[in-house]
């Protein structure tokens, strides 16, 4: 048994399957994006606002989150928010990404779907063309808005297709359930859309028990209080249903009150199919080889446990089956 070092973390193919690009804003893009706007923030410089970022839980984050993108205002905006992600995917060995956005935040703000999906797409495809980093791109409905204002984002969306392949369901979960959002994840699959959704992050276990029955997800995004339910886990294991775990925002969330308690690596062992994402990258201290970092750090993750959460991340993608067995066969020579 031998732990990693980053480097060998860092050459691993990698596919990130949960992040949020408008939780990848940079208190220093922010405030550019700000001036850019003439948008007066209320935090007096970078530091300050970074000093905001003490979380007690979801909302705090959310309302913190929410305020931020506010900052997001043009297609440049959305084309910028996303090339710096993708910056910083190239940085850590990631070769494939799905990311979530949230069109709800920015379409009350009367900033229409297409102009978000103008400049996110844009900088996708530069992505693959400048990186060679894949993407397929989810739209995910905020659970505080109502099921209507879903099906109605839904609707706009449509004619858009051609930009995103999932839709995905976040913001605050207690209260929330996903039985509120069932005829518009009917509708999503009817027209042919993969379905994710958050679940058992701060929520009980029964939320991911109706994730999969009712809105008939394919991941569910931390799932991490699956283990309230041994029966459940059991259920996970034997239907390989991916999670997309994300240890820091865990941790910054107080959902672990510390790495060390985190239960990604018994999860693992257990033959849940867990992998490693940076939820909001920019919130919570790092990207996906630092949440990889911190796991390894905390919990003395192997280079084996480091080399099969890499290859669930492959495997649970939405890449055809070709794509994965060449990033597979890439796995296994840097392995
Ligand atoms: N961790 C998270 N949980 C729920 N909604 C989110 N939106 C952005 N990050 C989120
Ligand atoms: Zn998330």
């Amino acid at each position: 048994m031998s732990f990693p070092d980053t480097d060998f973390l860092r050459a691993l193919p990698k596919a990130e399957l949960h992040m949020h690009l408008e939780g990848s804003l940079e208190p220093e893009l922010m405030f550019a994006l700000a001036e850019r706007n003439g948008i007066t923030l209320p935090y007096a410089d970078v530091e300050a606002l970074r000093a905001a970022y003490e979380f007690g839980n979801l909302q705090d984050f959310l309302d913190l989150y929410y305020q931020g993108a506010d900052a997001l205002r043009t297609e440049q905006d959305f084309y910028d928010l996303t090339w710096a992600y993708l910056q910083r995917c190239a940085a850590d060995g990631v070769v494939h990404v799905e990311p979530f956005f949230d069109p709800q935040t920015h379409t009350v703000r009367g900033i229409p779907i297409a102009v978000q999906l103008a400049g996110i797409s844009r900088a996708l495809a530069d992505g693959q063309a400048e990186l060679g980093i894949s993407s397929r791109l989810i739209l995910s409905f905020l659970r505080h808005l109502s099921e209507d204002d879903a099906i109605a984002t839904l609707q706009e969306a449509l004619p858009l297709r051609e930009h995103f392949v999932a839709v995905g369901l976040d913001s605050s979960e207690q209260g929330n359930p996903p039985d509120k959002f069932e005829r518009v994840f009917a509708m999503a699959r009817e027209a042919g859309f993969a379905c994710v959704a958050h679940a058992g992050e701060e929520g009980p276990a029964d939320y991911i028990v109706q994730a999969l029955d009712l809105l008939k997800v394919m991941r569910i995004d931390h799932g991490v209080r699956c283990v309230e339910s041994p029966e459940l886990v059991q259920r996970l294991i034997s239907e390989q249903m991916p999670l997309t775990v994300c240890p820091l925002s865990n941790t910054r969330l107080k959902v672990f009150a510390d790495m060390r308690e985190h239960n990604i690596l018994q999860l693992l062992e257990q033959g849940v199919k867990v992998t490693i994402n940076s939820d909001d990258p920019a919130y919570f201290g790092g990207y996906l080889l630092a949440n990889f970092v911190a796991v390894r750090d905390a919990l003395k993750m192997t280079r084996e446990q480091a080399v099969a959460l890499a290859r669930n991340s492959i495997t649970a993608s939405l890449l055809t089956d070709g794509e994965q067995q060449q990033w597979l066969a890439k796995l296994a020579e840097a392995a």
